[in-house]
């Protein structure tokens, strides 16, 4: 056997879903987004993303969360694909195959897990290794929060969210997960809450000393009374009956709850994974949630599970 590096013919990269812990808007820049100072976590509610060869460029989907995915060229792991290729040079098409568990518009960054799962995926089936600050810019272009997805943990977000900062965070944490039968667009809720604010003035967004001392910690009582979102005023608006979610999910016992994202996924954390059986088992029976899904976090970020296999 040569002792050249083998090239995959396949690869495939689990990619988890993301919370934000704690998410700041300030008022929108010039450009339209918002400054954030966010805290990211990554969960483990994953997608799995798999490239291989082929004569031209496609994706497909499946798995229990593929309903309402986009298969064309707006997919953004085919679009990551793509954009990839051309900064690489390279001339061979791929097809995308993503197998979905990760909630499409629940504001746990689906699209974005896909994107990022789909670069590393590529820039190993074509022997690329690009710098991981180029893999970072790539994935900034592509979404602000692509750039997380790629290193998972838990992570501070500024600037639009693409900005990256380590934080000091111990332990890990129970989530249970409220999921909706119907999603909600990204851009509608920063809007609805441009719209609640009004002429309020806003402050420039930084993270809360409470936040910090919860994950130093890693006691999930006190995160769970640090958690917050100033997007969730703004979903709640939009889907009123995420109010009623998060009411049940504190009265059956959990730490803490808050809207992930832009919703309208809601995110309870609970002491262990006992407290987290219990309070799925009690969302669902009382018939205020349609779906619920277990995790603990933190995750790790997108990275490869297939074995190398020879071309
Ligand atoms: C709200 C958050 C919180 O982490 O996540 P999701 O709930 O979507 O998962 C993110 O800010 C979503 O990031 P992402 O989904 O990558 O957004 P992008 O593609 O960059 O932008 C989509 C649209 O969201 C709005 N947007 C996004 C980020 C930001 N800091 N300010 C904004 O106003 C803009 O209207 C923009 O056109
Ligand atoms: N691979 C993908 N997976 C999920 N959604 C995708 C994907 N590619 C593009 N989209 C589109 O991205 C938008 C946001 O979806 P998603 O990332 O799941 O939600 P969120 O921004 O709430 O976390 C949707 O309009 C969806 O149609």
């Amino acid at each position: 056997m040569s002792s050249a590096a083998v090239m995959p013919s396949s690869v495939t990269v689990r990619v988890p879903a993301k919370v934000n812990l704690e998410l700041l808007v300030g008022a929108p820049r010039e450009d339209g987004y918002h400054p954030l100072a966010t805290v990211y976590h990554a969960v483990s509610l994953y997608d799995e993303v798999t490239v291989v060869g082929a004569d031209d460029w496609g994706v497909g989907v499946s798995g229990p969360q593929s309903l309402g995915v986009p298969v064309d060229e707006s997919n953004l792991a085919l679009r990551a694909a793509r954009m990839l290729a051309e900064v690489g040079e390279v001339r061979e098409p791929v097809h995308v195959s993503i197998r979905k568990d990760i909630p499409v518009m629940g504001g746990m960054a689906g699209g974005s897990a896909d994107a990022a799962a789909a670069l590393v995926a590529c820039d190993r089936l074509w022997g690329l290794a690009l710098p991981r600050t180029e893999l970072e810019e790539i994935a900034a272009e592509l979404g602000s929060d692509v750039p997380f997805l790629l290193s998972g943990g838990t992570s501070m977000g500024s600037g639009r969210g693409e900005v990256l900062a380590p934080v000091l965070a111990r332990g890990s944490f129970h989530w249970v997960f409220a999921l909706s039968e119907t999603g909600l667009s990204t851009p509608a809720v920063y809007a609805e809450c441009d719209r609640l604010r009004g002429e309020t003035p806003v402050k420039h967004p930084s993270s809360s000393p409470q936040m910090m001392q919860a994950l130093r910690s890693g006691d999930p009582r006190a995160l769970g009374e640090a958690l917050q979102n100033d997007l969730q005023a703004a979903a709640i608006s939009l889907m009123p009956a995420l109010g009623d979610v998060l009411d049940a999910g504190l009265e059956f016992g959990a730490l803490g709850g808050v809207v992930s994202g832009s919703g309208p996924t809601v995110a309870f954390v609970v002491e262990n994974n006992e407290a987290a059986l219990d309070l799925a088992v009690s969302l669902t029976a009382s018939g205020a949630v349609q779906d619920v899904r277990r995790a603990t976090g933190p995750a790790h970020g997108a990275h490869e599970i297939s074995g190398p296999r020879p071309g």
